[in-house]
């Protein structure tokens, strides 16, 4: 590479990042080499460039070799053109960085050509390819093995969870398998930090594995997103198949059931009722009722032949990794068991987050208001000291509910003499095992709607959307696999990939038999979320009213909550059955009617933003009956609220 300067780590202004150890190799131009002779070909900073191992919408992936220590890692290039780019590729650099757990990919370290307008990531080297293409291979899973790699991804997402970050773009491409089957979650593009009573709007991910609530544009906490493309990963698995047929263009096929969370499984796969029953409990239209991964991690299916909890075991084994040592040799990365700060989101409940985690929150939030992201020179972990023991995984696990209680250990590189890593296996989860199918929505463990089984033969994941070209694996590429090239935007905005490998989602509205075969389908146009949304929209199914609307009042204290509004709207569907009063729920807004001996009382209750604050409101509105009646109701429906 010809003049490169790498300003590697020219000014990440985090502070978390500076508490780290510098184990950085110094900025490097072409020509410098530290001190050994140079190689020849491309170089970016330390790393040899070798060849492309896959490529995403904003990046291409190659294998790239340490020219001091001959170590092979992965190098993610990208070459973010506009300020949302670069803030996604910033963002995941960010959060990488604090994430060390043996199911996530780790970051090394981070290059900024500013030269060329580059940001490269140095990332750990998976080399066993993508799931989906572990999957295209062999059809589907069996449910032995499918139990397998769900564990594991539990385990990474019980600890990004527990540090309060969600991933939202999980999808069976991001997540790769490494030699020895085991299963790393990558990109971390569109993560974000989960900020109590706080929601979300950003609509990302990839239309097979969104979620209605992102579909439909509607404000959403974070954690449920992912429990819902955990649920669409396991039907993969399992099925080799997509509960959806989401077609080409803004046709789209099997919307409907998607906004209502309804599918089908397909009949010619035999599945387990445990497994169906599982992902019954996270493909669930309302983000509330999706199970929690304190539910799922205890679920009898995940459990099935083990003897722990995944998170449990991964201690264990962590436990077992870290050999006893009174006094720890090595200084950890981030100090051991931050002061905790409180961050009340209600009465109920009591977050502690560490003035670390605060700090992180902060900056991340300041990026999101363009404020100049880097400042200071982060230090990374470089891949010698990949395997150090303070990347051992130490969130809190005994919560019996972690998205209820947030109790969270962000971050906390415990030595192994610590509490945490010395009893590794006093988890106490109280949640009991999700109890048999009770979805009122799904007849027995099968599909809750009648719909026509569809044959999965194309393009599962790929033909339809956006979808990376990768080669098959890192290690076909290492035996001369093929380039590719970063996807491209049409002049419709479009993202058009030509996809050399594509599978066939369950053609819903198609009576054909089902086949779990995988056939390639090439040079399908690929839509994006993006288009996915806009076709939503168009069909009309997105309505105001789904939005959370911003008034001044009035409001009392009994009727304000820093609480998200989904667990308003929840209590509020709760009273509401339990008064018998029968309401049509549009997003934030139910329609209610009650029926009394006199007169039928019609009102409106809405979930607002209290303008100009970080609150919520619920409003109450008669529209027509009796006054009395209707202030009874209303003063037996604040009174059961707890805000
Ligand atoms: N550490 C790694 N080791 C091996 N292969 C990798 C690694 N990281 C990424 N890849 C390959 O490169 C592909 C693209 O990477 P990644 O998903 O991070 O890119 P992206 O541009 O963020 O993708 P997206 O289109 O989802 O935004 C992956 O699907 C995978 O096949």
């Amino acid at each position: 590479m010809s003049a490169i300067t790498c300003n590697s780590y020219t000014d990440i202004h985090l502070d978390s990042i500076q508490e780290e150890p510098c184990y950085n190799t110094p900025p490097l131009t072409s020509r410098s080499v530290g001190g050994n002779t140079p190689r020849k070909g491309k170089r970016i900073g330390n790393y040899l460039v070798g060849k492309t191992i896959g490529s995403g919408t904003s990046s291409k992936v190659k294998i790239g070799t340490n020219i001091i220590t001959g170590k092979k890692v992965a190098i993610k290039i990208t070459k973010p053109k506009r300020i949302k780019e670069r803030k996604e590729i910033e963002r995941e650099i960010t959060i990488l960085k604090l994430l060390k757990h043996d199911n996530i990919i780790q970051l090394y370290d981070a290059i900024y050509d500013d030269e060329r307008g580059r940001i490269c990531l140095i990332l750990e080297l998976v080399s066993g390819g993508e799931l989906f293409d572990y999957i295209v291979a062999r059809g589907r899973l069996s449910e032995r093995e499918a139990r397998k790699f769900f564990r594991q991804i539990l385990c990474g997402l019980i600890y990004c969870h527990s540090n309060m970050i969600c991933h939202r773009d999980l999808k069976l491409e991001n997540l790769l398998v490494d030699d020895d089957g085991n299963i790393k979650i990558s990109d971390f593009g569109y993560s974000n930090i989960i900020k109590p009573g706080n929601l979300m709007s950003t609509f990302c991910g990839s239309p097979v594995y969104a979620p209605p609530e992102i579909l439909l544009e509607r404000k959403y906490v974070g954690n449920e997103v992912d429990i819902w493309s955990l649920g669409i990963i396991l039907f993969a698995m399992v099925t080799g198949q997509l509960p959806w047929s989401l077609t080409d263009g803004v046709q789209v096929e099997g919307l409907d059931r998607l906004l209502k969370g309804e599918f089908k499984y397909p009949s010619s796969v035999l599945l387990s009722n445990e497994v169906k029953d599982l992902i019954n409990k996270m493909i669930i239209a309302n983000p509330s009722d999706r199970a929690k991964l304190s539910e799922i991690k205890a679920h009898p299916w995940v459990n099935k032949g083990y003897e722990l909890e995944p998170d449990e075991e991964y201690l264990r084994k962590q436990a077992e990794k870290t050999p006893p040592t009174t006094s720890p040799s090595v200084t950890p990365d981030i100090p051991i068991s931050p002061r905790p700060i409180s961050t009340s989101t209600n009465s109920n409940q009591q977050t502690s987050i560490s003035p670390q985690f605060t700090r992180i929150i902060d900056s991340l939030e300041n990026q999101d208001k363009n404020k100049p992201l880097y400042s200071s020179s982060p230090n990374l972990p470089s891949p010698q000291k990949a395997n150090s023991p303070h990347s051992a995984f130490k969130p809190n696990f005994s919560t019996s509910n972690l998205e209820d209680k947030r109790s969270i250990q962000p971050l906390s590189i415990t030595s192994p003499n610590s509490p945490v890593s010395s009893s590794p296996l006093t988890s106490t989860s109280t949640t009991p095992p999700l109890s048999p199918i009770t979805s009122p929505s799904r007849s027995g463990a099968s599909s809750p709607t009648p719909t026509t089984p569809t044959s999965f033969k194309t393009s599962l994941f790929h033909g339809l959307f956006k979808k990376k070209h990768s080669s098959s694996s890192v290690s076909s590429s290492l035996n001369g696999g093929s380039s590719s090239s970063m996807a491209g935007e049409s002049e419709s905005g479009y993202i058009i990939q030509p996809s050399p490998r594509s599978l066939t989602p369950v053609q819903l509205n198609v009576a054909t038999p089902v086949s779990p075969s995988i056939e390639a389908i090439s040079q399908k146009r690929r839509f994006s979320l993006e288009d996915l949304v806009k076709a939503i929209r168009n069909k009309g199914f997105s309505k105001n009213k789904d939005k959370l609307r911003s008034i001044k009042g009035p409001f009392t204290s009994l009727t304000t909550t820093s609480m998200p509004p989904i667990e308003v709207v929840k209590q509020i569907e709760d009273i509401l059955n339990a008064q018998q009063i029968t309401y049509q729920q549009n997003g934030f807004l139910f329609e209610c009617k009650h029926v009394g001996n006199s007169e039928t009382v019609i009102f409106e209750i809405e979930i607002c933003r209290v303008n100009g604050m970080d609150m919520y409101g619920v409003k109450f509105k008669r529209l027509c009956g009796n006054v009395w009646d209707y202030s009874v109701i209303i003063k037996k429906t604040v009174d059961s609220l707890q805000l």
